[in-house]
């Protein structure tokens, strides 16, 4: 009960600060219809004996009065609904945005990864489309509940032992809350099948994957793994609304026995001229409302129950995602002077007790370029996500000329790097922003971004496209102009070179879709602009590749092994030593020749 009352606070706390006036037009509405259902009994009652003692003046005046408030009883819900439809609408965007922020708001990705939290987050997205319905139903559910309140007062005027009927009015109610606790436990349960078999359907609906699909002919077992995971989430789901609809019934039937049992008692009393007609027509008529007003309640409070819980899911998942708080009390320095270091750094992935990265221990020189290699699975990008603060080391620290980085505003710092990922994003939006995005200032700069096309090789991808940069891109547009997956990477290439003057350049794999003498031209001409930019910010670049012709020209391999560093060294010195890094470039070199 306390869970519902707070998530109904919540509701009307949000209505009220989006808009107070027509929280205060659809509360009276509601309060009005409440009143004319109740009054329409009485009025008809009266009416009823107006007629049977012949007094035709009163029974055409109150005739008048009933029709007027059957009017009202039936217009004011459609007055009220103008007034909370675009409140629900408002409050769903509200929701929304809150669970956006919740999603994507965190310095820190981890709460995707943690089985739990994923499960939250599934439940709040299938949940999130009924967010709309949540103003409605609270005022339907207050306008019952005031109706059953107001009805209850009426017949116990007429006679206490009437009072038993809304009494068990509440025992429906009561069991409905049972019953919808049963199927939210249930839900919980099963979110995780759930949750993999949504991301299965999303894959067998992408175009992105469609291809690969059918050329594997895996569209059948992914048809068959989605259908066995409805069925165990199905499975436990029926049990549950099975319970539920048993314990519903249940209730109901208590309330049934009521009904009748209050009918019974009227026409006694009439028959025993302890009442009048009139008296038993109000009877009946309220006691049918109130049925229906118990009915439609428990319907309503179910539907703001779900909304009540939905706002403790997604406090629960603030507070995780929140999790300690920032520790940031450092500022970001303006350039670089010793470099990045980390110090005995070991990390475990939040869904893993397993070790990524073990006692790692490097230095990233002020004004050097690194190169990272290492086999698939290595480390690597673990070590370039660790450095964007997306993770907390487990142990040991990293260090940013001598500060710990968790006591770096992890905004502010992100700010000053700069970083074009493996799996970049396919921004579907005009390729002028697809690559401006890059540095928000100046994501419509059309100079910067036709720079950073340039610095990143990569302006023959305007050839492409049949607006220039006012291109719209993607196929989920009518003229959204598709482009090829190295087209694609080139404009990441380009997002990731918008920033003048990063601190720290992140380039994890991003020419991958190029061919080697392009990705070696690339990184050598960005190896000597950064080398000259670095004496203004001390800046760090970070290059993973594959492609030893390119990882030689850096000033620095680290070779990644098994979570561990193996070697350290420039290109000569690697070649000397005769380990890994010297065994792994005379294959290559050897395929390439
Ligand atoms: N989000 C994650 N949750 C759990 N484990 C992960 C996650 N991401 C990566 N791993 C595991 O961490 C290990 C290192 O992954 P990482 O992506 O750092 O390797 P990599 O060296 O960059 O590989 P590649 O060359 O294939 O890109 C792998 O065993 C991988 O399975």
């Amino acid at each position: 009960m306390r869970v519902m009352f707070s998530g109904v606070g919540k509701l009307l706390s949000a209505a009220w600060r989006i808009d107070a006036r027509k929280t205060v037009v659809a509360t009276f509405l509601m309060l009005a219809l409440a009143a004319s259902a109740a009054l329409l009994a009485v009025a008809l009652g009266m009416m009823t004996d107006a007629v049977i003692g012949g007094r035709a003046t009163d029974a055409a005046v109150l005739g008048a009065v009933v029709a007027l408030l059957a009017i009202l009883a039936q217009s004011s819900g459609q007055f009220a609904m103008v007034a909370y439809f675009e409140l629900s609408e408002l409050i769903e965007l509200d929701l929304h945005r809150e669970l956006l922020a919740v999603s994507n708001g965190s310095a820190g990705i981890g709460h995707h990864e943690r089985p739990e939290q994923a499960d939250e987050l599934t439940v709040l997205v299938q949940d999130s489309g009924q967010f709309r319905s949540s103003m409605e139903s609270l005022f339907q559910a207050a306008t019952m509940v005031l109706a059953v309140v107001l009805g209850a007062a009426i017949l116990a005027w007429q006679s206490p032992l009437l009072l038993l009927l809304p009494v068990a009015a509440a025992v429906p109610l009561f069991t409905g809350r049972l019953a919808e606790s049963a199927l939210e436990r249930a839900k919980t349960g099963v979110a995780e099948p759930t949750r993999v078999a949504l991301n299965l359907f999303q894959a067998t609906t992408t175009a992105r994957y469609a291809g690969e699909l059918r050329v594997f002919g895996v569209e059948k077992e992914l048809r068959q793994r989605y259908a066995s995971l409805w069925r165990t989430a199905t499975r436990g789901l029926y049990g549950a609304h099975l319970r539920a609809m048993a314990l519903r019934a249940a209730g109901q039937v208590v309330f049934g026995l009521a009904y009748v049992g209050a009918v019974l008692l009227v026409v006694r009393n009439a028959i025993a001229g302890q009442q009048s007609v009139g008296e038993v027509v109000l009877v009946i008529v309220l006691a049918t409302q109130v049925n229906q007003q118990v009915t439609g309640a428990v319907t309503q409070l179910q539907q703001l129950q779900r909304l009540a819980n939905t706002y403790l899911r997604l406090g629960r998942l603030r507070d995780a995602v929140a999790g300690a708080g920032s520790t940031a009390d450092q500022p970001v320095p303006d350039r670089l002077v010793t470099g990045i270091a980390f110090e005995n750094v070991s990390f475990s992935y939040p869904s893993t007790d397993r070790p990524t990265l073990r006692d790692v221990d490097l230095t990233l020189a002020a004004g050097s370029t690194v190169a990272i290699v290492g086999e698939n699975g290595a480390g690597k990008t673990t070590l370039v996500k660790l450095l964007c603060g997306f993770y907390q080391p487990t142990a040991g620290r990293i260090l940013v000329d001598g500060v710990d980085l968790r006591r770096l505003p992890v905004e502010r710092w992100r700010e000053r790097m700069a970083a074009g990922f493996q799996d970049f994003v396919r921004y579907e939006i005009r390729a002028l922003e697809a690559v401006g995005v890059g540095d928000v200032t100046r994501v419509s700069d059309e100079v910067a971004v036709h720079d950073a096309l340039v610095k990143a090789h990569s302006t023959d991808v305007l050839r492409a496209l049949p607006d220039g940069l006012s291109t719209q891109l993607g196929t989920s547009y009518a003229d959204g102009a598709e482009l090829s997956g190295g087209q694609w990477q080139k404009l990441a290439l380009g997002r990731a070179l918008m920033r003048d003057n990063p601190m720290l350049l992140l380039l994890d794999e991003p020419t991958s879709a190029l061919d080697p003498q392009a990705e070696h031209e690339l990184f050598e001409r960005y190896a000597e602009h950064a080398r000259r930019a670095s004496a203004q910010t001390g800046a760090v670049t970070v290059l993973i590749s594959h492609r030893f012709s390119t990882a030689r020209m850096a000033d620095k391999i680290i070779v990644v092994g098994d979570g561990q560093l193996l070697e350290v060294g420039d290109h000569d010195t690697l070649m000397r030593a005769g380990g890994p890094y010297a065994e792994m470039f005379a294959i290559q070199a050897k395929a390439y020749s």
